[in-house]
C-alpha cells in the first residue's frame, strides 16, 4: 500500500476532537482522494482520560505538545491549541525547524508571528497551512493564495466572526440579550477560549491581517488595524438601524486608499438588501474586489468543530497529495511593508445616537456643530424622550452624508463640550455595500 501520511495533532478541544474524528470515519473517501491513508500516529492534549469520540488507542501521547512537535515520527504538524504565544509559538516553531509541514487553525499566532513563522518555514524547505485560520471552513485562503493569484485587489472585507453574527443575528431577529447570546455562542463552541478577542473585534482583526497580507502582498501588520467590538451596540441601535434600512454586522475591511492601506474592524450600518446584510448566524462571508472578476463573495460556515476541521482537513489533504505553496501566497522576501492609513482620514456615512438634554435649541446646536464641520446631513430624528422637566433626555439620531471620521470626531467632541449630551455618543460608520 502506499505509505501513509503520519500526523501528530496537538490541541484535542472542538477542532482537534473533530478533526481526530473526521480522520476515521471518513477515513475511506480519504484515502480515496488523497491517494494514500492520513494516519494520526500522535497526539497531546491536557485530559488523557477524556473520551472525545475517536480511537485514541494507537496513539502516541505526549504530555508537552513540544516533545511531539520536536520527537514524533511524523509528516505533518497541526497545531490546534490556540493562542499567539506560549505553547502553540512553541510547538509550531519546533516542528518547522525540523522542516515538517505546519496545519493551524490559529489566527492569533499568524497574525502576530506569521512573517517570522512563514521566513522559518522557507529557511526550512517547508510550509504553513492555515485554512481554518480565516473564516472557518470558507476556502478563502486557497482563493486567495491560488484562485485569484492573477488579480489586483483593491479591497477584501467581510463578516469573520461567527460568534458575533451569530449574536447580533439573535439579538435582531429574537430581540435576546447580548449576554445570552454569548452564552449561547460559547456552549455552541464558536467563541474562543476567551470571548473577549470575539465580542472585541480581536478575533475578526487577526483574520484581517492575514487577509490583508495575501491581498495585498504586504507584511502581516495586525497592530495598525482600527479595532472596535460589538459591545456597545445596543438593541436601540439595532431597531433603529433596521428602521432606517440598515442592518449592523461586524465588518472587517481593508482597502486600498490614496495614502495606504485601511485596515478596521468595527459594527458597521449596511443596507439591508446588500448580499453581506443576508449572512446571518455563524456564517461568515468574505468579498474581494478585483482588476479582473470585479467583486466576488464567498460565504458558509465560519466557526464550530466540524466547519473548521473541514478546512483544517483540506490543508492536511494537500501535505499528502504533496501540494506547496509559499506560506503567504509570494516568497516571504518578497513581501512589502505594509503602508497604513490614518482611521482619522476614514470617508463614509456614520450613525450617530445621542442622548441629549431635552431642551429648547439642543437639537439646533447639535446641527450647527455639524455644519461647522462640513457635516452634511441625510436625516435627524429625535426618537423618544424620557424624564421631565429639567431631567428630560431625548434620543437623537443623526445619518450623516460621506464626511471624515476626523470631522465626525470633532463635532461630537464639540457637541459633548457644549453640555447637551446626557451620556456617551454612540457612533457606527455606514458601508455602502451592493
Ligand atoms: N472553534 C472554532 O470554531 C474555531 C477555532 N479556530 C481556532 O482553532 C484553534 C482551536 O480552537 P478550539 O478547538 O475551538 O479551542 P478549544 O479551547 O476547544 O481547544 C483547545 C485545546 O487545546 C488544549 N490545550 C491547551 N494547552 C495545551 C497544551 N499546552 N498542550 C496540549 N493541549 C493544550 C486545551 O485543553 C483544549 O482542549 C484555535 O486557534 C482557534 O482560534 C479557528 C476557526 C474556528
Ligand atoms: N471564535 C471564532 C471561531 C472561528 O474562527 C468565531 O466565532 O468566528
Ligand atoms: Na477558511
Amino acid at each position: 500500500m502506499t505509505k501513509p501520511l503520519r500526523i501528530g495533532i496537538a490541541g484535542l478541544g472542538t477542532v482537534g476532537a473533530s478533526l481526530a474524528r473526521l480522520l476515521q470515519t471518513k477515513a475511506g473517501s480519504i484515502l480515496h482522494r488523497a491517494g494514500r491513508p492520513i494516519e494520526v500516529v500522535a497526539v497531546s492534549a491536557r485530559d488523557r482520560a477524556k473520551d472525545r469520540g475517536f480511537d485514541a488507542g494507537a496513539m502516541e501521547w505526549h504530555d508537552d505538545p513540544v516533545t511531539l512537535a520536536a520527537q514524533a515520527d511524523i509528516d505533518g504538524f497541526v497545531e490546534l491549541i490556540g493562542g499567539a504565544d506560549g505553547p502553540a509559538l512553541e510547538c509550531v516553531t519546533a516542528a518547522l525547524k525540523r522542516g515538517i509541514p505546519v496545519v493551524t487553525a490559529n489566527k492569533a499566532l499568524l497574525a502576530h508571528h506569521g512573517v517570522d513563522l512563514a521566513r522559518l518555514a522557507a529557511a526550512n524547505g517547508t510550509e504553513v497551512l492555515y485554512e481554518a485560520a480565516v473564516a472557518g471552513g470558507i476556502p478563502i485562503i486557497k482563493t486567495m493564495r491560488e484562485s485569484l493569484s492573477g488579480n489586483d485587489v483593491t479591497r477584501v472585507y467581510g463578516i469573520l466572526n461567527g460568534t458575533c453574527n451569530y449574536m447580533l443575528t439573535r439579538m435582531e431577529r429574537e430581540g435576546l440579550s447580548f449576554d445570552v447570546c454569548l452564552k449561547d455562542a460559547q456552549d455552541l463552541g464558536y467563541a474562543e477560549a476567551d470571548p473577549t478577542f470575539d465580542i472585541g473585534g480581536f478575533d475578526a482583526a487577526h483574520k484581517l491581517a492575514i487577509l490583508t497580507s495575501l491581498a495585498f502582498g504586504t507584511e502581516i501588520d495586525s497592530g495598525s488595524i482600527y479595532i472596535e467590538g460589538i459591545e456597545r451596540v445596543t438593541s436601540e441601535d439595532i431597531a433603529a438601524a433596521k428602521d432606517l434600512g440598515y442592518t449592523i454586522k461586524l465588518l472587517a475591511v481593508a482597502q486600498l486608499t490614496d495614502t495606504g492601506i485601511e485596515q478596521r474592524v468595527h459594527p458597521a450600518l449596511i443596507p439591508a438588501a446588500a448580499a453581506m446584510a443576508q449572512v446571518s448566524g455563524v456564517t461568515n462571508a468574505v468579498a474581494v474586489d478585483t482588476d479582473l472578476l470585479g467583486s466576488i463573495m464567498l460565504a458558509g460556515p465560519g466557526a464550530g468543530g466540524d466547519a473548521t476541521a473541514s478546512a483544517v482537513l483540506s490543508d492536511i489533504m494537500d501535505l499528502a497529495t504533496g501540494v506547496v505553496l509559499p506560506t503567504l501566497g509570494i516568497p516571504v522576501d518578497k513581501l512589502k511593508p505594509y503602508t497604513r492609513a490614518r482611521m482619522r482620514a476614514h470617508e463614509g456615512g456614520y450613525y450617530i445616537r445621542l442622548s441629549v438634554h431635552d431642551r429648547v435649541g439642543a437639537i439646533a446646536a447639535i446641527a450647527t456643530r455639524m455644519a461647522q464641520n462640513e457635516i452634511s446631513l441625510e436625516s435627524i430624528v429625535q426618537r423618544r424622550s424620557s424624564g421631565h422637566g429639567d431631567k428630560a433626555i431625548a434620543t437623537v439620531i443623526l445619518v450623516t452624508h460621506e464626511t471624515t471620521e476626523s470631522a465626525v470626531r470633532a463635532a461630537l467632541l464639540s457637541i459633548s463640550e457644549d453640555g447637551h449630551l446626557a451620556g456617551e455618543a454612540q457612533m457606527l460608520r455606514i458601508e455602502q455595500l451592493d
